[in-house]
């Protein structure tokens, strides 16, 4: 088990920090009755929203069913639930259910604004105790905030993250330098989720951690995209920078994004200006690499937004804060989705010879259906990037792992056919006549993506 899981907090004076939230959130479980509004637990990822409200359920003698908000599967379940009264319910003696809403703020990314409007009816008729929680309350549905009480959680001060790793640290005999504590904590940027999984990448199978096994430990995904655009601003070698981006887990077209959204650091006009031309080229190229699956072009694609946009930028670092991308900022969520479903509809009534109607009508079920049973597949049939992928999906956080995963396999069926040339050529000096490697060519052809859906 992760320390991650095997420390979370068990009761709430457990939590670390937050303390006017867990507070307000004991007093809202003390006095609760049906009519009471239920709460939305908010705030960004990995500062304790999910181990508060299951320490809360616990202290209180709440048994929880936790259920993911935007699973069209959930609202029969809750409204099982939250029906039903108290008494006739707990089969262990527990005096309630908690129902424990998890992304809360994803709701009506999902086709219609029902996901909401149904768990706003349930709200209204429940029987039983709920939590949402969500990273983003302006994410959140208008009529959902109108019937809920908000519980902000901040994001911890890195004094406070020091002492539970120290906890952890002796729980695992694990000897750890006063720095080297102080360098995770510094480093998580206030998210003890990350801390605690830096501190386990550094001490599983160690008896001591100091700094230097910090450095070398697997980071956190959340922090070096902010590493990556910091680095691109200070202007680091060429080298230094294309190091860092293999490091960031994102994929090029969101490190892209992130560094578009960051140009407002460019100390003048004719540096921006420069800045934007690096990123449309390299734009041009994440397009090719998306349109025929030769994942080599994102090194290019990389290289030339990197170096370029560091060249512009000459080192003059960033001033202020580093900001998350505005690309699809200021289009609300619905508009976003709606545009980026318009252009798939476009890409594949292209590619299929057949009207854009016909295809958004009679085709665009057949095919969602057919994506989500084998997603990698649709990813190199139909040549999907991440946010095609998730028109698809339920799962929102897994297209990009199952983009990563597509892209993976193609640049080594890649490699394997560049080494079975190669194998060839030097065969060929020997022997006039080889045998071909038909294994790897016919993974690289299906590398280079032919459709067969069409
Ligand atoms: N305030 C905290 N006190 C103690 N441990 C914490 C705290 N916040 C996070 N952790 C540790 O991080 C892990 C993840 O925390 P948790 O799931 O509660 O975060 P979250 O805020 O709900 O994040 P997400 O939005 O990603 O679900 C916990 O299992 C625990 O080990």
């Amino acid at each position: 088990m992760d320390w991650a899981e095997k420390y979370r907090p068990r009761h709430l004076q457990d939590i670390v920090g937050n303390t006017s939230a867990v507070r307000q959130m004991y007093e809202w479980a003390k006095a609760w009755t049906p009519q009471s509004k239920p709460l939305v637990l908010y705030g960004r990822p990995g500062i304790g929203k999910t181990s508060s409200a299951y320490a809360l359920a616990n202290d209180m003698n709440w048994e929880v069913v936790e259920l993911n908000a935007s699973d069209q599967r959930t609202k029969p379940i809750i409204e099982k639930i939250a029906g039903s009264s108290s008494t006739t319910m707990s089969l262990t003696g527990a005096e309630r259910k908690v129902i424990i809403l998890d992304e809360a703020d994803n709701l009506h990314a999902h086709a219609d604004r029902g996901g909401a409007r149904a768990i706003v009816d349930i709200i209204a008729r429940s029987r039983q105790p709920i939590i949402l929680i969500a990273n983003d309350y302006y994410g959140l549905a208008k009529e959902l905030k109108a019937v809920t009480e908000p519980v902000q959680f901040r994001s911890l001060q890195a004094r406070s993250i020091v002492p539970r790793l120290r906890q952890i640290c002796s729980g695992e005999g694990l000897s750890c330098g006063e720095e080297a504590l102080a360098e995770i904590a510094g480093r998580a940027g206030g998210d003890m989720r990350a801390a605690v999984n830096m501190l386990f990448a550094a001490g599983i199978g160690q008896s001591e951690v100091s700094v230097a096994d910090i450095h070398t430990a697997q980071k956190d995904e959340r922090s070096t995209i902010f590493d990556l655009v910091a680095a691109v601003f200070k202007g680091r070698s060429d080298e230094a920078l294309m190091k860092v981006s293999y490091e960031v887990e994102d994929t090029p077209d969101a490190a892209l994004q992130w560094i578009e959204g960051n140009l407002q650091h460019m100390p003048d006009f004719a540096s921006r200006a420069r800045g934007y031309d690096a990123i449309a080229r390299a734009d041009e190229y994440v397009g090719l690499t998306y349109r025929r699956q030769y994942y080599t072009l994102w090194r290019y694609a990389t290289a030339m937004m990197l170096i370029g946009v560091a060249d512009a930028a000459g080192g003059h670092g960033i001033h202020g804060k580093i900001s998350p991308p505005e690309r699809w900022g200021k289009m609300s969520r619905s508009r976003r989705q709606k545009a980026i479903r318009a252009g798939l509809i476009r890409k594949l009534a292209a590619e299929a010879h057949i009207p854009e109607s016909t295809l958004a009508d009679e085709f665009f079920t057949p095919i969602t259906l057919l994506v989500e049973q084998d997603p990698a597949r649709y990813v190199r049939e139909l040549q999907l990037d991440a946010d095609e992928l998730n028109l698809f999906l339920q799962d929102k956080t897994a297209a990009a792992r199952i983009i990563r995963e597509v892209a993976k396999e193609a640049k080594a069926a890649e490699k394997e056919a560049e080494k079975a040339s190669k194998r060839k050529k030097t065969e060929k000096k020997a022997d006039p006549d080889p045998p071909e490697n038909p294994d790897a060519e016919k993974r690289s052809e299906r590398a280079a993506g032919q459709s067969t859906l069409f």
